[in-house]
């Protein structure tokens, strides 16, 4: 339990470069474990949904040293695996379950997966459909969730698949399994989701087009390992940026913050909302970077729609948080994806921001945020959780900072799955 003070009258102050990107991090692991030699992550994210994909690796046999945010990584090709000695352990982690699904779905041995309770929530089926036709033996509990085995396979076939959701990680699945198989690999996007996968391969010297959404891969010869500068992660910058936005008197600014433009949504969201975001030492590199100054300003409620969500898909608790102290009302629509993360996500924001005074109605695929309403503090009846979802943690540790009175909050361990040192950076700014 913690207890969670309002900001100090002078605002949130200074300069702060937050962990670097979870996904990414995710991405780097993998492709520097199935490239031929050395690959060195710079900025890891040392998260615990990440060192879950790290320990799977480890699992598999590959030799990876890590100190801190630097990681070495001795890559064999994807040929070299040992069968693991025991199951392995996903954690809390949707992307790790799902990208290693695709990667792993043709070794010559059986693998079992797990994961905690919220992950064992989720659906899988959205990967192991596509991955079985192009002929992955994958079998989940009920079809559909973890626990999991991901039989000994020695045959992948390419396949044309029109993405039913749009998801990062189901495409990303498809792309790490396609570049195993026998003939080509289509993915159909209806919207655009984030392209991590797609830069890092070629990154690594593969090779994969992408054009009006459509994206091609076969299999490609041997990858080499690389240099991998991660990003400071916007999904975790974004608290910050509504932090300084709500929070009067504030001004800082967010250092090596990634910008890919499949990312980058929340920019945009909030500058629909009125903020004027400064962009500065822009970084046009494999994964675009920039310094991003956010200072206390008014907002105005927006509409959110279906178009808007893959690109900022995290970041819509804090900014439904937002949009309870922007003037008017804000319709969030086409996000039914929120109710399949960690936590049913519209549910816990809507509880959450509720028990603080804030005016949302929860819509099956979305919400309406009615602005301009004052947060209180937390009584022993209203005291605020996270439900173990560390985005929810983190969007209450902000709204803490403009409640009138203090807040208590139970379950903030669950932030150490994308931001281990959330609170501490907080505290930093508020100093
Ligand atoms: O590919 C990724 O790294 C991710 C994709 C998104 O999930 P979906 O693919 O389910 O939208 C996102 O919510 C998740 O935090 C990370
Ligand atoms: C949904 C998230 O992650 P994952 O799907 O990897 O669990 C997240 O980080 O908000």
């Amino acid at each position: 339990m913690i207890r969670l003070t309002p900001a100090p009258k002078r605002g949130l102050h200074g300069q702060l470069t937050v962990p670097g990107d979870k996904s990414i991090s995710h991405r780097a692991l993998m492709f520097g474990a199935i490239a031929q030699g050395v690959t060195e992550i710079e900025n890891f994210l040392d998260s615990d949904d990440v060192l879950h994909t790290m320990g799977v690796f480890r699992a598999l046999g590959v030799q990876i040293e890590q100190n801190g945010t630097r990681v070495r990584i001795q890559g064999q090709g994807l040929d070299h695996f040992q069968a693991p000695k025991a199951p392995l352990d996903m954690g809390n982690s949707g992307t790790s379950t799902r990208l290693l699904m695709g990667l792993l779905s043709q070794q010559p041995f059986d693998m079992t997966i797990f994961g905690d309770g919220s992950l064992s929530q989720r659906p899988m089926q959205r990967v192991l459909a596509p991955l079985a036709q192009m002929g992955a033996q994958i079998t989940l509990t009920d079809g559909d969730k973890l626990p999991g085995v991901i039989h000994a396979n020695h045959t992948l076939t390419g396949i044309t698949y029109e993405m039913p959701v749009a998801s990062a990680q189901v495409k990303s699945a498809l792309i790490l399994a396609g570049m195993q198989a026998t003939g080509q690999t289509k993915i159909i996007e209806k919207l655009p989701s984030r392209d991590h996968t797609e830069r890092m391969l070629r990154q690594f010297g593969g090779d994969i087009q992408s054009e009006n959404g459509v994206i091609t891969v076969s299999r490609q010869p041997a990858l080499v390992g690389q240099h991998v500068v991660v990003p400071a992660d916007i999904s975790s910058a974004a608290f910050f940026m509504v932090a300084a936005l709500m929070t009067p008197n504030s001004e800082l600014t967010l250092k090596n913050v990634g910008i890919n433009p499949t990312r980058d949504g929340v920019l945009r969201l909030l500058r629909r909302m009125g903020a004027d975001l400064q962009l500065s030492n822009i970084d046009d590199t494999n994964e675009p970077t920039a310094d991003i100054t956010v200072r206390t300003q008014p907002l105005h409620g927006i509409h959110i729609t279906a178009a808007d969500i893959p690109s900022a898909v995290d970041e819509i608790p804090i900014l439904a948080l937002a949009a309870t102290q922007a003037q008017g009302d804000t319709v969030i629509s086409g996000a039914a994806e929120l109710r399949v993360k960690e936590t049913d996500r519209i549910a816990t924001l809507v509880r959450e921001l509720t028990k603080l005074g804030a005016d949302i109605e929860a819509l099956p695929d979305g919400m309406i945020i009615h602005g301009g309403t004052p947060l209180h503090g937390s009584t022993d009846s209203t005291l605020l959780e996270t439900h173990g979802d560390h985005r929810i943690g983190m969007m209450n540790a902000v709204a803490a900072l403009i409640a009138h009175q203090e807040v208590v909050m139970t379950g903030e361990d669950a932030m150490s799955v994308s931001y281990p040192g959330f609170l501490a950076d907080l505290m930093q700014v508020m100093r």
